[in-house]
């Protein structure tokens, strides 16, 4: 679905580069995380993708369409909903939906579905200027969606927004996706990426570090350990077994035998451990 090689842009027309010699690919179906701190270089890149910034060098193709000769039809096929949301904010809600969907020569959506499935229902003949900002995030990740997008690009798409909603938000991402929706996700939110993404990019001063699933990042960084609450003589004791050594798992197999077991968990690594662990940085 995308297949970027050798990407670079500069700002500045010189050799410092905002991004530098990205390469990866996407395929259809999948939901492709890219994680990065600010100033990182994910909306440069997202950027490009969608046509908004003029491709300087490398070659990227989107949905079939080379970037380089972007053609109209091209946005017939994808979805974008960035934080700059370009809402008109004299109409409201509805009106700004039902302008948006006459810009494509496909089917769309119906504003009415759009507007309840984001739980603006009741608030859609407000103006969206009168709207709060996680309302008019909500209401642009609906106007993303109003083409039926095979390429789906979302940015930041649960940032500001309350823990009932966001997990609605992120339920439409999964059922979308599992209708074979392909997603390009730009975010610093760990957890969201976790939860979402098959596989994940870090990048960090515009290079990209790392391409994985977060399974197997957990399972290469992860500490092979399972740590054990028990009672032993009426007393909570807490101990680490190691997964590994014989005698480490001998002794987890005792406790498990001779006592009562409160909690016991392995320890995973979460993917901001190993994001700090792969390039020295934070994710904020
Ligand atoms: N319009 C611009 N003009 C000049 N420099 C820019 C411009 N936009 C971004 N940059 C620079 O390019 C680099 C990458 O920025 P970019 O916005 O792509 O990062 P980001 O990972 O999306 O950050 P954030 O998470 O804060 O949005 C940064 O050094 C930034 O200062």
């Amino acid at each position: 679905m995308i297949k970027v090689k050798h990407l670079y842009h500069s700002y500045s027309n010189d050799n410092k580069y905002a991004i530098k010699d990205l390469n990866f690919e996407i395929k259809k179906g999948e939901i492709f995380g890219f994680l990065g701190p600010s100033g990182a270089g994910k909306s440069t890149t997202q950027n490009i993708l969608v046509g908004i910034l003029q491709l300087q060098q490398g070659e990227v193709e989107v949905a079939g369409y080379n970037i380089k000769h972007i053609k109209n039809e091209m946005f017939n096929k994808i979805g974008m909903s960035f934080e700059q949301s370009n809402l008109y904010s004299k109409m409201s809600a509805f009106e700004n939906l039902d302008f948006y969907r006459k810009l494509f020569d496909v089917e769309t959506r119906d504003p009415n579905d759009m507007i309840k499935l984001v739980g603006l229902e009741g608030k859609e003949n407000i103006k969206a200027g009168k709207y709060s900002k996680g309302m008019k995030h909500r209401l642009t990740f609906a106007r993303s969606m109003i083409n039926n997008p095979q390429m789906w690009f979302l940015d930041e798409p649960t940032t500001g927004l309350d823990p009932a909603i966001s997990s609605q938000i992120k339920d439409i991402i999964k059922k979308e996706n599992e209708k074979g929706v392909t997603i390009f996700l730009t975010t610093h939110n760990m957890y969201i990426a976790d939860e979402l993404c098959d596989r994940v990019a870090f990048i960090v001063d515009g290079k990209i570090r790392l391409i994985d699933s977060p399974k197997a990042l957990k399972l290469k960084y992860g500490e092979k350990l399972v740590e054990v609450e028990y009672f032993k003589d009426g007393e909570l004791i807490k101990d680490s077994f190691s997964t590994v050594f014989k005698d480490q798992k001998d002794k987890l197999i005792d406790v498990i035998n001779k006592y009562e077991i409160l909690t016991m968990h392995t320890k995973e690594a979460s993917l901001e451990e190993i994001f700090i662990k792969v390039t020295g940085r934070g994710l904020v």
